[in-house]
């Protein structure tokens, strides 16, 4: 039988950090799931909380959070309750992670090889070094890296862009994580490359069993790889759902306003702006909080920030309005 209950279940967790003018709200009292073997897609204008999060599931925070409550549960363990040495041995093995910049987590004195059996050997400590880097060779294999006896000797800085991409995505899921985390990983790439990865995420997800969190700006880049979506405001949650039926009917005037702009400006899917400011982390919630920029305020808006409420199956919305304005 398989498991229905999600790998990943996020409850209020709020992230605030010590700034010299008082503490940011970097994350409001996130409510969040993340399905087995499902790809989840983060989408959320720059400043929403995005690369947090993912630092949170990762417990990698920064030096200045001066409140962090909630619950980060994972296969039932709550991750935020996990002694330090715990988690760090969950790190890089049932949770793993890929950046924008892949240089930040190669170190430039270490060869592709001793990378990857490295974290092999973490993983599977039985393995031989010999045994190691076979199942390297076979994993750059897989992530399409031509000459892979030849790339397994090379340093980090003689490889492109794309390609060092390539080598942490078959770091990541040479280990088998549970969880992939994957921040902006195309990002810094040419739309080119942009796309020959993406194609590569979409192919290796047959083999991969695991779950992927697939944070972007890029609503049509989500679209294409992702199974459900998480649309982010202020450090808030404003809806989420299956990733098709979102972005054909969205439920909160925030979503719409991202996908209006989209058309407006055709520009291949990328998060545009919408007009107005994002909200100020140092502000209280006291209000929705994309009541100054939505066309939808009404009186009732002002007087809180609505929590995610069920919008249809599989599918929540923070907007108090929500049926009437987006039925
Ligand atoms: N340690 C910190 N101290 C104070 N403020 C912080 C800290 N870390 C992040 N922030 C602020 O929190 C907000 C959310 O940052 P975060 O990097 O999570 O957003 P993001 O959605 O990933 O943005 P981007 O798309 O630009 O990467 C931003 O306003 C950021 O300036």
């Amino acid at each position: 039988m398989t498991d229905a209950s999600p790998l990943v279940s996020i409850r209020k967790l709020t992230l605030d950090a010590m700034t010299e003018r008082g503490p940011a709200h970097i994350l409001r009292g996130i409510d969040l799931e993340i399905g087995r073997g499902r790809i989840l897609g983060v989408v959320g204008e720059s400043g929403s909380g995005k690369s947090t999060l993912a630092s949170a599931l990762l417990r990698l925070l920064p030096s200045n959070v001066s409140r962090l409550d909630g619950e980060i549960r994972f296969d039932g363990t709550d991750l935020l309750a996990l002694p330090a040495n715990e988690m760090q041995a969950w790190r890089g093995v049932r949770i793993a992670m890929i950046f924008q910049d892949p240089m930040t987590a190669l170190n430039p004195l270490f060869t592709v090889g001793t990378h990857m059996v490295d974290v092999l050997r973490r993983r599977f400590p039985e393995l031989s070094r010999r045994e190691a880097l076979a199942r390297s060779e076979a994993m750059l294999v897989k992530v399409g890296i031509a000459d892979p006896h030849l790339r397994l000797k090379a340093y980090p800085h003689q490889l492109s862009g794309g390609m060092r991409q390539r080598v942490m995505i078959a770091m990541a899921l040479s280990v088998e994580p549970d969880l992939l985390l994957a921040d902006e990983p195309t990002t810094a790439l040419d739309a080119t490359v942009e796309a020959q990865i993406v194609a590569l995420f979409d192919r290796l997800r047959q083999d991969f069993s695991g779950s992927i969190v697939f944070i972007s700006h890029h609503l049509g880049l989500v679209a294409e790889l992702c199974d459900d979506l998480c649309v982010m405001y202020g450090g808030a949650i404003v809806e989420t759902g299956p990733v098709a039926e979102v972005l054909r009917a969205p439920r909160h005037p925030y979503t719409r306003a991202l996908l209006d702009c989209e058309i407006e400006d055709g520009d291949e899917g990328r998060l545009a702006t919408i007009p107005g400011e994002v909200p100020n982390p140092l502000s209280e919630l006291t209000q929705c909080i994309f009541a100054s920029r939505c066309a939808h305020t009404a009186d009732i808006c002002l007087e809180r920030h609505p929590s995610l409420a069920a919008v249809g199956q599989g599918r929540q919305a923070a907007c108090i309005r929500s049926a009437e304005v987006l039925p």
